[in-house]
């Protein structure tokens, strides 16, 4: 599933419209009956309706919703906030159908009119603002958004919550909470923003009939999900070895932190790993194999449990790596990780501690024929970049595409919303996951899942992609069992709920 910025959506729009012959007035019909049937069925005990709408074409969504409604039973009234003169085009149109089938229209209504009336009505569509809004939300609809949020009424909001930008990186003024958001045809970029998102309340996306090929070219931007996991995923081989499905090491773990590479081993292991060796210092093999009997162990040399070096020729037989899992930032560590990152050109994974000794290095990086995914957090990607963590939130897809194509990397960032960026700028959201997320160790999980998906056979970007969705998956899985809550979750909870994740996914 595509999603858009405004622009791209209305180039999309613009596209079916010239060369598919779909008549602007038919998406708008189409946008509006597959949200009027949804609701009818949503709020089938309830009579009366109020439909509110601006003056732009999702104002037009709303005259739409508005005649379905009425034709189904509902007792319906539209409060049009602009004057008549103002609503023209395809809005008009439909504004006509309506008054047609005796439709009640309220023009040039004030807010205060709408308050006395809100008690009547079970229900209010908010067809306010659209993805047209621009600027500052001026003061003459103001009224009606602080309305709606103060009201105890269900409010459904049409394609985004009226005076929501659907970009990131513009600042968010005043903007309808909405109950439920019945998304048109595409999702936007503030649906999956920390900033944004609390804004749709629950959501479903109604198509409107745009042909698939009017995305090329006008979106690099996909949410993955099961559809994404089940087309990508290989299939193991009836006659497949443990060398057929990657021979994979992590490199981590001084003394003070053996958990972490323990969580990634035995994660990229249940992903499907064939054979996997942790690289840690010695001190730390027996606690580990204690935890982790599949893997092999390679000793790295330490001071006092600081890890020194190694020859990075030991790694150099390896399908891919996974780098820096508590391995501690010492300069010596660092040096190590960067001789081994510059010497090697394999697949590898660089997370935590991996990523600190990485930044001095980043502008030796780009030319290699495998790829090095990063998997930062806000805060870390904020310490690669330079940017504060509030302006990462304003625009992580931006940041994270001007740095994956700075240093031609693979970006994995982590959050609420896990956005991953290939090098050359196109993206990919994974929404799965839950609070119980929120943990030490659950990283440590996500880079062993990352390391056995980039060493079976498929495209970097699928292996990023469902690596990202089965580790979120599974502790949604886990919390909807019964297994776990998420205050109870753990990172070895995440591990032990993929073998259900696999089962779930292998039988669709
Ligand atoms: N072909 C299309 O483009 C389709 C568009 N659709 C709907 O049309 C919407 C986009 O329509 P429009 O481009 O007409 O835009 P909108 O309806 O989102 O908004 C435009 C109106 O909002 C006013 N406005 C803009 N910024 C404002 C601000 N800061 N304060 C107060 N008022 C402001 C403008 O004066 C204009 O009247 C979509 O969100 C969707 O609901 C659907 O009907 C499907 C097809
Ligand atoms: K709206």
């Amino acid at each position: 599933m595509y999603i858009v910025t405004a622009e791209e959506m209305y180039e999309i729009d613009r596209y079916a419209i010239e060369h598919g012959g779909i008549d602007g007035r038919i998406l708008m019909e189409n946008a509006g009956r597959a949200i009027a049937e949804r609701l009818i069925k949503q709020e089938a005990g309830s009579q009366a309706a109020a439909v509110i709408v601006g003056s732009g074409n999702n104002g037009g969504d709303g005259f739409v919703i508005a005649r379905y409604l009425l034709q189904s039973g509902f007792r319906v009234k539209v409060y049009q906030l602009a004057s008549n003169q103002k609503i023209t085009g395809d809005a008009l149109y439909h504004k006509q159908l309506f008054i047609n089938q005796q439709g009640l229209i309220e023009d040039n209504v004030d807010a205060e009119m709408l308050q006395d009336d809100l008690p009547n009505y079970h229900f209010v569509v908010d067809a306010i603002l659209g993805i047209g809004v621009k600027g500052e939300i001026r003061s003459s609809i103001r009224p009606f958004i602080d309305l709606l949020n103060k009201s105890d009424k269900k409010v459904i909001s049409v394609d985004i919550p009226s005076g929501l930008p659907a970009n990131e990186g513009i600042d968010k003024d005043i903007a309808v909470k909405a109950d439920f958001t019945y998304v048109v045809e595409s999702p936007k970029q503030s649906l999956f923003t920390e900033w944004g998102a609390p804004y749709y309340g629950e959501w479903e996306v109604v198509p409107i009939g745009i042909p698939e090929q009017a995305y090329s070219n006008h979106s690099s931007l996909k949410r993955w999900g099961k559809q994404a996991f089940v087309s990508t995923f290989p299939k193991r081989d009836t006659y497949s070895h443990k060398g057929s499905h990657g021979k994979g090491a992590v490199i981590g773990g001084q003394r003070t932190m053996p958990g972490s590479v323990t969580l990634t081993a035995s994660a990229a292991l249940k992903s499907g790993a064939g054979l996997l060796t942790i690289a840690t210092v010695e001190d730390n093999i027996p606690i580990i194999a204690s935890k982790c009997t599949e893997a092999m162990y390679q000793v790295l040399e330490d001071r006092d449990g600081v890890i020194t070096k190694n020859h990075t020729d030991l790694f150099k037989a390896f399908d891919g790596l996974a780098i820096g899992m508590g391995m501690g930032r010492d300069e010596v560590t660092a040096n190590f990780s960067q001789k081994l990152i510059q010497a090697l050109d394999m697949p590898m994974v660089i997370d935590a501690d991996g990523l600190h000794h990485l930044k001095p290095i980043l502008n030796t990086v780009s030319e290699r024929n495998h790829p090095i995914i990063i998997t930062p957090h806000f805060g870390e990607m904020a310490m690669l970049t330079g940017y504060t963590i509030d302006e990462m939130k304003r625009k992580p897809f931006s940041i994270a595409k001007e740095f994956a194509d700075q240093y031609q990397l693979y970006v994995v960032l982590k959050g609420k919303f896990t956005i991953i960026t290939s090098p050359y700028g196109d993206q990919i959201v994974n929404d799965t996951g839950n609070a119980g997320l929120a943990k030490g160790g659950t990283g440590d999980v996500l880079s062993g899942i990352l390391l056995a998906m980039i060493m079976q056979n498929q495209s970097t970007m699928a292996a990023l992609g469902n690596a990202c969705y089965i580790h979120g998956l599974s502790a949604e899985m886990r919390v909807k069992s019964g297994e776990n809550t998420e205050i109870d979750l753990l990172a070895s909870d995440v591990i032990d709920g993929l073998s259900n994740v696999f089962r779930t996914l292998s039988d669709v």
